[in-house]
């Protein structure tokens, strides 16, 4: 078996491991693997649609406010990840998992469709990252790791398509991989791969797919990320969505593995919910039975992240409305470059965000059939009239040949701009020949074969007379490691090895690229602007700068931009403030009380300077909010607007443990100014060892303080419980030293 690799959630991912003994790696499952709903989500609020809650995961920034809760919606939701080297995207996994994914989908490296065989080894690919056994392997490992970190399964995504179709779905059934596309469609219209070829190969992966139940996901969204005028192409989608369906179960597919990809098609300033929502209501009244994979609007997401983020609130809305059982995400940064990891966990947040925010939704709604009937049934009537036409011009290929497809006008309306495709061309022409009568197929799972793997009674017994069938018989799987001594991951690791592995510099596209963005407002007519922008991000020492975004604030009086470059900055880990050694002492309130409350401590508070915000110090002292007197403490909080001098005076009158100043205020760096004139004035009385100093306030750091001479800082979402157990570790340690000398 391979050795065995562990995971620390505190330690980056070791690319290294994940590689040793890959070759002796096995998945440990197959398949598809749904959420499900569960009633085992947070207590705090009653939820409907929600699903297991994790053991690890980074909660919303929000989740601060109701004890840290991260709810997990019923629906699987996909990140889409695509560095290019498949080292970098085992790191961004392991990100998007603990920000709620579970359907990872690796972007594939620009024109594998076209490759005619599988490729091998670990080659860096352009715009996505080659598919091959060794990085699927990689992946599905490393996701082994990951699903033990959060608690919970994750489906590994790929395509299969493309000339090398059958056998990429044959290496995803032996490597365990979980969901994939399958749709000729695809092939045909978008990678003008022959007609025929992408119908026979289609059927050869369905098999395969179905036996080793492997999700389906189709390529009707593609019809709308290519669609000139993407609000006439509903007829159309449903067409598309039918004819992959019809295929998938004649291949014998399951329904609950037959997943609709489908895109709600515009986007504001168009009318979107009035528009797509029918459209949304039609798939699932035609399509009961099937799954649902609700992609993002990816036809007319911008360069501006928060304009796609809002599309892609109105899509996941849809979702909600209508039913999804796979909610894609796509990152709003897709439209300037690749999927940034940064982007690809903020599509992901913001769609549990959305998903979380609206649970129960479809349960509250009903759709007022006056309004929405007529649209939903003349959507119903325009793609049943297509498929009709389609068998009256005498099939699939004539209609293909005719331009049926992807025409920028509302069916039967036609604009005659249709892509055309035809049986004699395309990549792959005349490469489909007849059956021979001895054919032998490589694996038991063989479209025209009326069983499956493993199973008696097959029409013929191909596998008895070649090796045997890897699906049936994994120790036949070969594994090939790697093909090209130069392009590979071990040389790309060696590569950054070779640099100091003490030096960290800031990374975007892939490991320390220094791919930074600045964003900058410049005060000039936009005609102008853009110039002056990249000359100061220049003389900002980014190399290359580029413009990825560009908002006109005015046209007379300026642009805000966002742009990227490289910055040759970077700092040495050994520049940095030791990591301080994580504190000893309990960390449940009820066992820091026991600790605490003999000790008799007394702490004195204020808001200091001309500060009069006491909430905060109130949150963290006052019994009420389990503050420092529920842990024992007697808290004397002297006021507001305290001047520095009275609260040290006070404290040293009252013999305290601790003095508490609340800084709420930091413009112009009030706050930073007072931390250091509280150490000041302690040393100047000559009283600063006699108590610990603590600042706490929503701009307040632990390094700040810290830097201001200070012994601690607490920022926001600080509960009492944690500065109670600083005073306890402190006091400890106090005591420690002191009998130890
Ligand atoms: C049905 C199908 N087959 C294969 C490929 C990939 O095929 P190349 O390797 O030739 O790009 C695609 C691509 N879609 C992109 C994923 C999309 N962003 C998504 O979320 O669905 C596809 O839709």
């Amino acid at each position: 078996a391979a050795p065995a690799v562990s995971l620390s959630p505190e330690q980056p991912l070791r690319v290294d491991a994940i590689l040793c003994g890959l070759e002796r790696y096995r998945p440990r499952r197959r398949g598809w693997s749904y959420r499900g709903q569960s009633d085992d989500g947070p207590a705090q609020f009653p939820y409907a649609q929600t699903g297991r809650s994790l053991k690890r995961s980074v909660p919303l920034q929000a989740a601060q406010y109701f004890a840290d809760i991260d709810p997990q919606p019923d629906c699987v939701i996909t990140a889409e990840i695509a560095s290019g080297r498949f080292e970098d995207d085992l790191r961004r996994m392991r990100m998007a998992a603990w920000h709620g994914a579970d359907h990872i989908m690796v972007i594939r490296t620009l024109g594998q469709s076209h490759y005619d065989g599988l490729l091998e080894g670990t080659p860096e690919g352009v715009g996505g990252v080659p598919i091959t056994r060794k990085q699927l392997r990689a992946s599905r490992r490393t996701l082994d790791l990951i699903e033990d970190e959060v608690g919970r399964p994750i489906n590994l995504h790929s395509y299969v398509s493309g000339l090398a179709g059958a056998e990429m779905a044959v290496l995803f059934a032996e490597e365990g991989v979980n969901g994939a596309h399958q749709d000729c469609q695809y092939n045909i219209l978008y990678r003008n791969i022959n007609p025929v070829r992408s119908v026979v190969d289609a059927f050869e992966a369905k098999r395969v797919l179905a036996d080793a139940d492997i999700l389906q996901v189709d390529g009707a969204h593609n019809a709308n990320s290519t669609a000139l005028k993407a609000w006439n192409i509903f007829p159309e989608l449903m067409v598309q969505h039918a004819l992959n369906c019809v295929m998938s179960e004649c291949a014998g597919m399951r329904r609950d593995r037959i997943a609709l990809s489908t895109v709600p098609p515009t986007a504001p300033p168009a009318p979107k919910i009035a528009l797509d929502l029918p459209y949304a209501i039609a798939l699932r009244y035609l399509f009961e039975g099937f799954a649902f994979r609700a992609q993002q609007n990816t036809r007319y997401s911008t360069t501006n992240g928060l304009e796609t983020s809002v599309l892609h609130v109105l899509d996941t809305m849809i979702s909600r409305l209508t039913g999804v059982d796979i909610q894609s995400t796509v990152a709003a940064d897709e439209a300037r470059h690749v999927p940034w990891h940064a982007a690809s966990v903020a599509a992901v947040s913001a769609t549990k965000q959305v998903l979380v925010g609206l649970d129960g939704l479809s349960g509250m709604v009903r759709f007022d059939e006056q309004v929405t009937g007529p649209r939903v049934r003349d959507l119903i009537a325009r793609s049943v009239l297509m498929f009709e036409d389609i068998l009256a011009i005498g099939g699939y290929f004539d209609a293909l040949e005719a331009g049926f497809f992807v025409d920028s006008a509302m069916y039967p309306e036609r604009n005659g701009d249709g892509i055309r495709r035809f049986r004699a061309g395309g990549v792959g022409v005349d490469t489909v020949v007849p059956r021979n009568p001895g054919y032998s197929a490589p694996v038991c799972s063989h479209f025209g074969r009326n069983t499956g793997p493993g199973k008696e009674g097959s029409r013929d017994e191909p596998t008895t007379r070649c090796r045997g069938c890897t699906l049936c018989d994994d120790s036949l799987v070969r594994y090939v490691d790697e093909l090209d001594e130069d392009d590979n991951v071990t040389r790309r690791l060696a590569r950054k090895h070779a640099e100091e592995q003490d030096v960290i510099r800031p990374e975007a596209e892939h490991q320390a690229d220094g791919l930074v963005t600045v964003s900058m407002f410049v005060p000039l007519p936009a005609s102008r602007a853009d110039a002056a922008a990249l000359k100061l991000a220049e003389r900002m020492n980014l190399r290359d700068p580029r413009i990825v975004d560009r908002v006109v604030l005015h046209p007379g009086e300026g642009v805000q931009f966002e742009l990227v470059g490289h910055t040759m900055a970077e700092v040495r880990q050994s520049e940095l403030p030791p990591v301080r050694v994580a504190s000893s002492a309990p960390t449940s309130p009820e066992a820091v009380r026991t600790s605490l409350s003999p000790l008799g401590i007394r702490v004195v508070g204020a808001t200091l300077g001309n500060d009069e915000h006491s909430v905060g110090l109130q949150e963290i002292t006052n019994i009420k909010h389990q503050g420092l007197e529920w842990f024992g403490v007697t808290c004397a909080v002297v006021g507001t607007s305290v001047p520095v001098e009275m609260l040290i005076e006070q404290a040293v009158q009252q013999e305290a443990t601790a003095v508490l100043a609340s800084l709420v205020v930091s413009h112009h760096d009030i706050h930073r100014v007072m931390m250091s004139k509280l150490n000041d004035m302690a040393v100047a009385r000559g009283v600063r060892d006699r108590f610990l100093l603590i600042a706490g306030g929503p701009q307040v750091t632990d390094d700040l303080a810290r830097q201001c001479g200070l012994d601690a800082g607490f920022g926001r979402r600080t509960r009492g419980v944690e500065v109670a157990r600083f005073i306890l570790d402190s006091v400890t340690t106090r005591q420690r030293v002191a009998s130890s000398r």
